[in-house]
């Protein structure tokens, strides 16, 4: 049975509302495709609480996560991704590479010019037609 896993995403808009969009290196699991900044969430850990940890091992800043904007179930081929992306605000530093290899800010219009993730695809469809 494939084993499902909850990963908790940010939504950090930028005051000229752009979105902050990370690109997985070619090592990571889900190599070479966009997602929004975040990581699992460990057993028995809030959401906010994973995701403010996940973006300051990851990115070097804090953020401060609000509400959940979308959650979806996705099956890829070697396991099931829960993922719940959460609106989320830069409260201290930039965003700064570590893992990833690319990081960037896109106005809404123009997320779909990335490849996402496959489980990114509804959240940011439902960005896209956010006003
Ligand atoms: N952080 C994040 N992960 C996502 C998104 N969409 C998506 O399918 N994923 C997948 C990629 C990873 O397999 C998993 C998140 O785990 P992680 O960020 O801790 O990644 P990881 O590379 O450390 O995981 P692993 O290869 O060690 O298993 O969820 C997303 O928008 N954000």
């Amino acid at each position: 049975m494939k084993k499902t896993i909850k990963v908790v995403a940010a939504i950090i808009e930028n005051e000229h509302k752009e979105v902050l969009c990370a690109l997985r290196s070619p090592e990571m699991s889900i190599a070479n495709m966009w997602e929004f900044p975040g990581g699992k969430v460990e057993k028995g850990e809030e959401l906010h609480t994973a995701l403010e940890r996940e973006i300051k091992e990851e990115f070097s800043c804090e953020i401060s996560a609000s509400v959940v904007f979308h959650e979806n179930i996705h099956e890829y081929d070697s396991f099931i991704i829960n993922l719940v992306a959460m609106k989320a605000k830069l409260v201290k530093g930039e965003p700064t590479l570590s893992e990833h290899s690319k990081l960037v800010w896109l106005k809404r219009e123009n997320l779909k010019s990335l490849v996402w993730a496959p489980a990114d695809i509804p959240a940011v469809e439902q960005l896209i037609e956010e006003v």
